[in-house]
């Protein structure tokens, strides 16, 4: 809406859902086919690339060398294009750039980074590489890294943040829950609402603000203890089991709290949806029957 429907081009290796075929340009586009990103790329203009694919944490680790491939080939790709045609280009990084030697409560934007998943290691060097290019070349690379992303329309991507939106779907699907982190775990969390406007804000905002081309934004810190509860509001009967898996091991290593105060002071970085509201959010998006369980939640 905001850029003109037809000006934005959005792109994957997967066959789209009708809704999306219908909300603008859709193009088959591997991110690994350097030629055919650059006919994209002249085709069509492109002046920014928000550069999403990858292979989140859990996946990574079960295929190393497609995460390789795509995560750090797959950016080598877009860099040399954005520097070839001089384009603005974001790449999100993420907690998992973080590692058990950093400090995790909270976690701030310069501190150690020694990530022990390949996931993790090739956002550091995202970072890394955006920000020479930057330097080197005057690229207008940006990028944040982003806590857990929590959304109701599509499916979690193979991520160790992945249960935050399970919870939902088991929820209503099953009532039994079936987490596999601990109870205690911590760790930063934000709505896909808030996630899709950072980017758009930050992207926005002129070049003379930033004194960073990385920052970390967050919304909310929270505990699968804590997401319980507040899911119990809305479906009290819900059963919850725990079987921790490998997942626990990543997490173990990630911030607990992120500090964004970085994003907040230099360009006004702001969330606006905490954990009662993200539930909320989710409920109203996924349970058409949503309306009766607000006036109990009320009564
Ligand atoms: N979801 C989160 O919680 C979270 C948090 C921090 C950062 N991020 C970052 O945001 C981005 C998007 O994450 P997501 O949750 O949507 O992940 P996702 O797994 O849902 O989406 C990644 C997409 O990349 C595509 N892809 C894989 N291989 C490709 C290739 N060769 N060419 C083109 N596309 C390919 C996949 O088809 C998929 O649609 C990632 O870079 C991720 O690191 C996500
Ligand atoms: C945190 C984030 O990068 C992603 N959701 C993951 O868990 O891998």
């Amino acid at each position: 809406q905001r850029y003109g429907q037809n000006n934005v081009i959005m792109s994957d290796i997967l066959k789209p859902p009708q809704e999306i075929l219908e909300s603008g340009p859709y193009v088959f586009a591997d991110i690994l086919d350097f030629k055919k990103l650059q006919e994209l790329i002249v085709n069509y203009n492109i002046d920014w690339i928000i550069h999403f694919s990858a292979l989140l944490s859990a996946i990574g680790e079960n295929n190393v060398p497609l995460a390789m491939r795509v995560n750090i080939e797959g950016l080598h790709n877009v860099l040399e294009l954005a520097k070839q045609y001089r384009l603005k280009i974001f790449v999100p990084s993420t907690i998992g750039a973080f590692g058990p030697d950093s400090p995790r409560d909270p976690t701030p934007d310069l501190c150690i980074q020694r990530p022990r998943t390949i996931y993790g290691v090739s956002k550091v060097h995202a970072e890394l590489m955006g920000e020479y290019y930057y330097h080197k070349f005057g690229m207008d690379f940006r990028s944040l890294r982003f806590p857990g992303i929590i959304s109701a329309d599509t499916n979690p991507g193979g991520g160790t943040t992945d249960y935050a939106v399970k919870i939902f779907h088991d929820a209503l699907k099953s009532g039994h829950f079936k987490c596999y982190l601990r109870e205690d775990t911590m760790l930063p969390m934000m709505f896909i609402d808030d996630c899709l406007r950072s980017v758009v804000e930050f992207m926005e905002t002129p070049e003379s603000k930033l004194k960073m081309r990385t920052y970390n934004v967050t919304a909310m810190s929270f505990t699968p203890d804590e997401i319980v509860e507040e899911v119990r509001k809305y479906v009290p009967e819900l059963k919850v089991t725990y079987e921790i898996d490998g997942r626990q091991a990543i997490a173990d290593t990630w911030p607990k709290r992120f500090d964004d105060s970085n994003a907040r002071a230099d360009w006004g970085w702001k969330h606006t949806m905490d954990l009662p509201q993200m539930c909320k959010a989710m409920f109203e998006f996924l349970d058409p029957s949503h309306q009766k369980q607000k006036q109990r939640i009320k009564a």
